[in-house]
């Protein structure tokens, strides 16, 4: 007999757990309620997920972002390199108001997003700090330090996860071009400016399957399931464009930067070494061209 349930759309509405949908560019897609007086979203308000986060960050209101020592926009790059990468996780939060959310998010394989938060507040406060402290230091040995990204560390689990799973798609790395020059040139503050500003306006634009992380100095890796080659060198071309208007050194608003981008498709039989040494092989071709391009190899 097939599964009726007519009752659900009224009981998801009914629900004291919060309950949202998002879609696979993580706006807001549903939210019942309970959601919208957590994140106190008015009625038809449907923001990205980026927008809610930063509207609550300016007025103080839902999710109570406590690790980021001041600095959102850092806590906001390394939230979204994890955000969305895994099938299922839960976590504990808290909110302005002083509750505590057990949330779950589970996502499809279309990149949708269903996020449940419950109420625990009640619960045993016994271990939370204590749990909360390993959430903080797991996240931190995956996070790179200076741009909130994802790191070396946790890059390389995820390409290992999609050479051993046989994941289809491209790999990408992406390095900035005469950085030592910009080094040179601005000092160490001025690269590391250069590094922060690249790492979130790429961060930015990063499809919900997709993972991007810093795995050098001025090297970061892509990873992209489920794509061609031609359309993985458009995509990146796209964001490589995004670039060319940056200016990350306050103190000298001519200044430039661009990347050179090497890509290549996972193919049967890969290893990890194989794929990263493609990947750079195609990176130093785009670099030997005269750089500021992706080349596929
Ligand atoms: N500011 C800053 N510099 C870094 C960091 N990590 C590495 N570097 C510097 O990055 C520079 C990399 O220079 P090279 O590998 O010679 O490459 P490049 O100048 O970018 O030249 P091409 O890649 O050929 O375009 C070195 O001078 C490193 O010291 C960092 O975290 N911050």
């Amino acid at each position: 007999m097939p599964l009726t349930l007519p009752n659900l759309p009224s009981l998801i509405h009914e629900t004291r757990n919060a309950i949202a949908i998002f879609d696979e560019t993580d706006r807001l897609h549903y939210a019942n309620p309970a959601f919208r007086a957590a994140l106190h979203l008015a009625e038809e308000d449907y923001p990205t997920w980026v927008e809610l986060m930063r509207r609550g960050w300016q007025t103080s209101t839902g999710t109570h972002i406590t690790s980021c020592n001041g600095d959102f926009e850092k806590w906001l790059s390394s939230a979204l390199s994890r955000r969305g990468k895994l099938p299922f996780r839960g976590f504990e939060t808290s909110l302005h108001d002083g509750r505590w959310i057990w949330v779950t998010e589970t996502v499809d394989a279309h990149g949708w997003m269903l996020y449940i938060g419950v109420e625990i507040t009640s619960l045993a406060t016994e271990g939370r700090e204590l749990r909360s402290d390993r959430d903080v230091a797991l996240r931190a040995s995956q996070t790179d330090e200076l741009t909130g990204i994802a790191n070396r560390r946790y890059m390389m689990q995820r390409l290992d996860n999609m050479v051993s799973n046989r994941i289809q798609g491209c790999v990408a790395i992406l390095d900035i071009d005469h950085f030592k020059s910009i080094n040179d040139a601005y000092g160490h503050a001025g690269g590391d400016a250069v590094l922060v500003d690249f790492a979130r306006k790429v961060g930015h634009s990063v499809r919900r399957g997709d993972d991007f992380g810093r795995i050098g100095g001025e090297e970061f890796l892509f990873l992209l399931p489920d794509i061609e080659v031609d359309n993985a060198g458009q995509l990146l071309d796209r964001i490589r464009h995004t670039l060319l208007d940056a200016c990350p050194i306050l103190q000298a608003p001519e200044f430039r930067y661009t990347v050179s981008i090497g890509i290549t498709a996972i193919q049967a039989g890969d290893s990890t070494q194989s794929l990263l040494s493609r990947a750079d092989k195609a990176c130093y071709e785009a670099k030997r061209q005269g750089r500021n391009r992706s080349v596929c190899m």
